[in-house]
């Protein structure tokens, strides 16, 4: 059967019964080497298969642009996973939804971090709060004895900021337990789905049954509720509050619970649904918390890996700035390194070795190859981003690959898409690139970190692409 669907579609690595090509990704973990063994050996268009499903994976910039950006419609749904849809209890949020609901949800998310001040300076406010949160916490830490858990003091920072932005609030220590128990949550969601018998049942769901200790569907079931429990009773105490006269909303809830009187009032009871919001909130809390603090974990263990680059961004920061005052946006253009370090952490850090799954709107062509509406398709980043006819010796942490030779400003290089392309590419990514900034520039500026042992930079021990956890002692620069 294998063979007679192979013969319409380009050719790639052979499938396994069952499994497909799931196994021989994973040699070696987490997946860049097949990747990149299959984009030498078929080219930049190839078939992957999940299961019995194939995907086309798009592995050049240059055929990117041509799939996702060109004919980005073509491009723009996401292929339904049932194991998503059992979760949520049907198709909701905006991660994974398709049509009207995904267009509109996504929309008016977008218009609401402009709102509530990503365009303006609020929402950068918001974020220096956390940094300077973050200085006291590890200010108190100086002299001890006890090396500080470094990456952790970044996550603190980063879910207030996501927090904030959905649902209004921080956590400080009067409400610490919530967070410690959340935190417990995602711990426990991040472990389990790092085992690939539990991933593959994404695509298999049969083989549940077999490892009913690894069941995807037990896993699901057992922080389901918790995980709604949380944002229901958050979005409630929300809807208490909000004043429905003022046109103003601070938070993502506040402004969806208005727009959602405002159409009930005119008979839509539907399109802005209680189910919907919890799902938005879970949605954006997932794809905003994870992939940022794991980004930030990786730029600081690169930096405590490579001593030449210390130097440069101390030599920089000691121009520029030159003392303890707050780093804000508006430095961004005068810190050319300081961008092109963060930039190379995101390509280095590689933080989805496989991106999400969308599938053809209609039937096409692709690279001379005719595909059906419904055909799995993969803009493959991980692969594009170590691609060694733009990054030669693409292993290498260097900085420099940003820096413009003739004005030594920074210069973009488009093959650098952490936050992936088309209509679908990140939507948080604006708020992303503003945390990386101020996080990490003012810390680095800031102190000074000492760490007993190395964090590991080897991702071949694990199937997705985890933060960097490991202690350490800091010092302030100016002190
Ligand atoms: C360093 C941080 C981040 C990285 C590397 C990242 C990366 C990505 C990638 C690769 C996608 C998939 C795009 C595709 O389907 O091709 C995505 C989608 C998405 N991201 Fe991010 N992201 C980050 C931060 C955030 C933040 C802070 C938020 C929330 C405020 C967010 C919200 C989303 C949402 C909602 C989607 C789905 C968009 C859609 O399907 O229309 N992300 N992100």
């Amino acid at each position: 059967q294998f063979y007679w669907r192979r013969r319409n579609l380009p050719p790639g690595p052979m499938p396994w019964p069952l499994v497909g090509n799931f196994v021989s990704m994973f040699y070696p973990p987490p997946g860049y080497g097949a990747f990149n063994r299959w984009t030498k050996k078929y080219g930049d268009i190839y078939t992957f298969w999940l299961g019995s499903t194939p995907y086309i994976m798009i592995n050049s910039y240059e055929k990117m642009k041509e799939t996702f950006v060109k004919d980005g419609d073509t491009y723009v749904a996401k292929k339904p996973q049932g194991f998503n849809e059992e979760f949520r209890g049907g198709s909701y949020g905006v991660i994974e939804t398709n049509g009207e609901v995904w267009r509109n949800h996504r929309r008016f998310a977008l218009m609401n971090l402009r709102d509530i001040g990503l365009g303006k300076d609020l929402m950068q406010e918001k974020i220096l709060i956390e940094v300077e949160d973050m200085f006291k916490d590890f200010d108190s830490t100086i002299g001890s004895i006890e090396e500080v858990d470094i990456p952790l003091r970044f996550y603190n920072g980063v879910v207030n900021v996501i927090n904030q932005a959905t649902l209004g609030y921080r956590f400080d220590s009067e409400n610490y337990n919530d967070f410690a128990k959340l935190k417990n949550l995602l711990d426990f969601q991040n472990e389990a789905f790092n085992d690939p018998i539990v991933m593959i049942q994404a695509f298999v769901p049969a083989l549940g049954k077999l490892f009913p200790n690894h069941s995807i569907q037990k896993i699901l079931d057992g922080f389901k509720n918790d995980f709604y429990g949380f944002f229901n009773e958050q979005i409630e105490k929300n809807r208490k509050k909000v004043d429905f006269d003022s046109e103003e909303s601070d938070n993502y809830c506040e402004a969806y619970l208005k727009e959602q009187k405002k159409r009930e009032a005119e008979g839509d009871f539907e399109s802005f649904s209680n189910k919907q919001l919890s799902n938005m909130i879970l949605d954006l809390w997932f794809a905003g918390l994870v992939t940022t603090t794991t980004t930030i974990s990786w730029a600081i263990a690169y930096f405590l890996h490579n001593p030449e680059v210390q130097e440069k961004i101390y030599e920089e920061l000691d121009r520029v700035i030159g003392g303890e005052r707050l780093i804000t946006t508006s430095d961004k253009n005068d810190l050319p390194y300081m961008n092109s370090f963060i930039n190379e952490s995101q390509r280095c850090a590689n933080i989805i070795p496989i991106n999400l799954f969308h599938e053809t709107t209609k039937d096409t062509t692709i690279n001379g190859w005719l595909v059906k509406a419904g055909t799995g398709v993969i803009a493959q980043i991980s692969t594009v981003m170590m691609d060694e006819k733009v990054f030669p010796n693409p292993e290498k942490f260097d900085p420099t690959r940003y820096i413009d030779k003739e004005t030594g400003k920074f210069k973009k290089i488009d093959e650098v898409l952490p936050f992936s392309i088309g209509k679908r590419q990140c939507l948080g990514e604006g708020l992303a690139r503003m945390e990386l900034f101020l996080f990490i520039s003012n810390f680095l500026n800031r102190y000074k970190i000492k760490v007993g042992e190395l964090p590991s930079i080897d991702k071949s021990n694990e199937t997705t692409v985890t933060p960097r956890k490991f202690n350490g002692f800091v010092t302030r620069r100016y002190l």
